[in-house]
């Protein structure tokens, strides 16, 4: 499966926040969306998840128009994992992260013991399962971050959309996550994924959607278009690269 976004105008009906943008990202790739605050991440990504129309263009799936997919079908090809979540409403983690399991219910369906096994594995691969009893209100928020992720995971959907997963979590656990990410792209999941640490996006098969202005953005494989010249231009600061030992390139913002 690939999506393509093909000559796509995107934002608000009073407010253009992109056009012109092309990208396309398949099953088995990453594809990391990057640029400054307020340049339109997010709302870039809701309009790949058709949360809100392009304003020209299209999203193609597989070259279909996006507007041709119901809800249903939408759930099965993107699991969304939103950047703020305000969800406060006292489910238990096990009853949120079953949740992902909506789109392969019928309407009043319960969930059966499938998809029970497959929620309890998302926690198991996400190392959350001690907070499977928990109340959601009762956690903190890179541990709500994590149950948003394994609710995605549980959706079992073509690609995983993430606006933004580390903001909450600490050191050890956004290295985890990133880890897990690529594994499961590399099991052929698509990744698509909002950040604001360039490095997170130094991968050697991952693609890149750098955004710098309205009709501005460079679109390409990460190691290529990732250039110190070209991040100092969009943040509008000083940029060194270093190499790690194992000859990972490293951005760092002086
Ligand atoms: N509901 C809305 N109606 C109109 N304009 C909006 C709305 N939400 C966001 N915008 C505007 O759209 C532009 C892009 O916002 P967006 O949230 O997509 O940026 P972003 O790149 O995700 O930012 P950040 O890195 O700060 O999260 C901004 O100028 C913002 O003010």
């Amino acid at each position: 499966m690939r999506i393509e976004a093909r000559n796509l105008a995107y934002g608000f009906n009073n407010n253009i926040v992109g056009s012109n943008i092309y990208f396309e990202v398949a099953k088995g790739e990453m594809l990391f969306i990057l640029g400054p605050n307020g340049v339109g991440k997010t709302t870039l990504i809701k309009t790949i998840l058709n949360l809100l129309g392009p304003l020209d263009g299209d999203i193609l799936i597989d070259n279909l128009s996006i507007s041709d997919f119901n809800r249903k079908e939408l759930g099965r090809i993107f699991a969304y994992v939103p950047q703020n979540n305000s969800f406060n409403f006292p489910f238990k983690v096990i009853d949120m992260i079953l949740m992902g399991r909506t789109p392969y219910l019928e309407k009043f369906q319960t969930p059966k013991k499938k998809d029970y096994e497959i929620a309890f594995n998302s926690l198991e691969i996400l190392n959350i399962s001690h907070l499977e009893n928990k109340p959601f209100t009762n956690i903190s928020g890179g541990e709500k971050q994590l149950v948003l992720i394994a609710r995605a995971l549980t959706q079992e959907a073509n690609f995983l959309v993430l606006d933004e997963p580390t903001s909450s979590l600490d050191f050890g656990n956004e290295v985890k996550l990133l880890k897990i990410l690529e594994k499961l792209s590399k099991r052929g999941m698509g990744v698509i994924m909002a950040t604001h640490n360039p490095n997170h996006a130094v991968k050697k098969s991952g693609k890149i959607l750098l955004l710098k202005g309205k009709k501005d953005f460079y679109f390409g494989s990460s190691l290529e278009t990732l250039t110190k010249e070209r991040l100092e231009k969009v943040y509008e600061t000083k940029v060194d690269v270093a190499f790690t030992k194992k000859d990972k390139k490293v951005f760092i913002s002086i």
